[in-house]
């Protein structure tokens, strides 16, 4: 269901995402948050989820991201998709429109896992190493740390 002009839809053939738009007007300071409405909501396919997504434009022109990105929206909701935005910017004030697109949804296929509690994991070979473990060998920094 979606308000007059709120339906999401894909700005260019192909897009992946489909654009949000606010059902509000507001005012973001610098630093502030808000959960933003976009008078839409659906009922998803079981076996799919929804994403909600920063727009790469707000973000590089004004520092606009979605705070908790990715949103995630389960197939069983049935309220209001809501963004929650955060300005980043250290100065200047995002203003918001009815009508504005300020975030973007990728729908996709998810799968579940059936989780169970084993005594070992099967060896790889990344084995433990996360976090920044491909940049350092024998506890130095490597050349293509970067
Ligand atoms: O950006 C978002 C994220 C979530 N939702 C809605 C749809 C989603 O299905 C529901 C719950 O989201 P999530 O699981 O991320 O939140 P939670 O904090 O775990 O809440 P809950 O206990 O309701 O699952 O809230 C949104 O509208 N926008
Ligand atoms: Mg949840």
């Amino acid at each position: 269901m979606a308000a007059p002009g709120q339906t999401p839809a894909y700005a260019q053939p192909g897009d992946a995402g489909a654009d949000l738009r606010s059902s509000e007007s507001l005012v973001l300071g610098p630093g502030e948050r808000a959960l933003v409405g976009t008078g839409i909501s659906f009922a998803l396919p079981e076996g799919y989820a929804a994403f909600v997504v920063p727009r790469s434009g707000l973000a590089v022109r004004h520092g606009i991201t979605v705070l908790n990105s990715p949103g995630t929206i389960d197939a069983g909701y049935r309220g209001e998709i809501k963004v929650p935005l955060m300005n980043t910017d250290a100065s200047a004030e995002f203003r918001i429109e009815p009508g504005d697109r300020i975030a973007q949804l990728i729908v996709m296929p998810v799968s579940w896992a059936v989780f169970q509690a084993v005594e070992a994991l099967p060896e790889s070979v990344r084995g433990n190493g996360g976090f920044g473990s491909t940049g350092v060998r024998d506890g130095a920094p490597l050349e293509s740390a970067r």
